[in-house]
């Protein structure tokens, strides 16, 4: 049986992983080594069958034993541990929820419903480094994948409205406790159905811009009844990190563009901040290189995957089945609101939902576990 490291389990993005690991039965098939950044030496959880003892995540001896190490520990875990375990002479398969390996040569981006070909590809060259996409691309992928692999995208265009999950479980912490203060704000002024809606709403923004800096400590502004336009770095001249993120990803996910010899399908937009939990949704402006029949593109998505829903572009379907509400906690990817767009009959819009902790996050890793079992 493959001995299989798992660092980060206990985090958000570890604790999907190992729900989804437990339902799917993937312990029937590891030997699982649990490892900590702090508590080396503590009582691994339930799912450990011999190796009952939590390891040191930072010991690279320990590390070497694995033939598969999977890690939701963070990028700066990465930084800091990968290079050493490789220097050290580590042939195993790393499989990694972080951003830092993404765009490395060696490196692939998984998603294999979308892109099996390129894993396989890979694996057939003996690659070792597999790295899960960015929530928001591969939540778009697994609804509108469709469209790429049919070669009908000239470009595209995504407007995100990203959960508070996607900075992390602090960041829901806060975004929760500043939707409890602002309602505690105007309680009596709500309980009374006689009072002014106006006043309400001053008291609120009054509240929303006296909030301390400890009630804004991890998105840096209020989140709670408003949004934030700009995720993760500034890469200089306008963009954001989040937002170069769409086009290089998606590139490299479909194994196309810088790298691959062919040219790159512009993929850009803007990449919101919203006060959902932890689903990321996405308004899609597709340019498609030919006018498609609008019945033959709906085919072409809903027979993509197994997971991806079509929505009825009707507003009863709509506010039904394509929200964070609807979608959180399920692995499907509803993608609704399609249709021809006023620019011409090449320009089609979508929109689609996916749970950033799964698709998004952990679900990836555990599918790329189960190809690595089966190679
Ligand atoms: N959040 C997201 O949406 C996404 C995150 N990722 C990647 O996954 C990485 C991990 O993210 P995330 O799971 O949100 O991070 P968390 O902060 O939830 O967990 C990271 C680590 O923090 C340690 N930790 C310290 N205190 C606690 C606590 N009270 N409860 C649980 N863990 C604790 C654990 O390490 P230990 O057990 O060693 O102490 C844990 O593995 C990110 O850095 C990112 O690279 C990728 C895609 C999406
Ligand atoms: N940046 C994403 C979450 C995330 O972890 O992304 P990445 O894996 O690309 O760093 C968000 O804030 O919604």
């Amino acid at each position: 049986m493959a001995l299989v490291g798992l660092v980060g389990w206990r985090g958000m993005v570890g604790s999907v992983l190992m729900d989804r690991m437990v339902a799917e039965r993937d312990f029937d098939l590891i030997e699982p080594l649990f490892f900590s950044t702090s508590n080396a030496g503590g009582a691994a959880p339930a799912m450990a069958k011999n190796e009952t003892r939590l390891q040191d995540a930072h010991d690279i001896a320990a590390l070497k034993r694995c033939d598969i190490i999977i890690t939701a520990q963070g990028g700066d875990y990465t930084t800091e541990v990968f290079p050493k375990l490789r220097a050290a002479g580590w042939k195993g398969h790393w499989v990694d929820a972080a951003s830092t390996l993404r765009m490395k040569d060696d490196a692939v981006i998984i998603l294999d419903p979308v892109n099996l070909p390129v894993i396989e590809n890979a694996l057939a060259q003996g690659g070792r480094n597999w790295v899960g996409g960015n929530c928001t691309v591969s939540c778009m992928l697994m609804g509108v994948g469709a469209l790429y692999k049919a070669g009908l995208v000239e470009w595209m265009s995504s407007m995100t409205y990203q959960a508070a999950s996607g900075g992390g479980a602090q960041h829901m912490r806060e975004l929760l406790t500043q939707f409890g203060t602002l309602n505690a704000s105007v309680r009596a002024l709500l309980d009374d159905p006689k009072s002014a809606i106006l006043e309400i709403d001053r008291q609120v923004i009054d509240t929303q811009r006296g909030l301390s800096a400890e009630a804004t400590q991890q998105f840096g502004v209020p989140l709670g009844g408003s949004l934030i336009p700009w995720i993760d770095k500034d890469l200089g001249a306008g963009v954001s990190r989040e937002e170069w993120k769409a086009g290089a990803e998606t590139n490299k996910i479909l194994g196309i563009g810088e790298g691959f010899g062919t040219p790159a399908i512009p993929v850009d937009g803007f990449c919101v901040r919203v006060g959902a939990m932890r689903c990321h949704s996405q308004a899609l402006t597709f340019k498609l290189k030919k006018d498609v029949p609008l019945a033959d593109v709906e085919a072409l998505i809903a027979q993509d995957n197994d997971w991806v829903k079509l929505v009825p572009n009707t507003r009863e379907a709509t506010i039904r089945d394509l929200t964070p509400v609807a979608v959180t906690g399920t692995l499907g990817i509803p993608v609704g609101r399609v249709r021809k767009l006023a620019m011409g009959p090449e320009y089609l819009g979508a929109f689609t939902i996916g749970d950033q902790l799964l698709w998004g996050a952990a679900e990836p890793l555990r599918r790329m576990l189960r190809i690595l079992l089966q190679a």
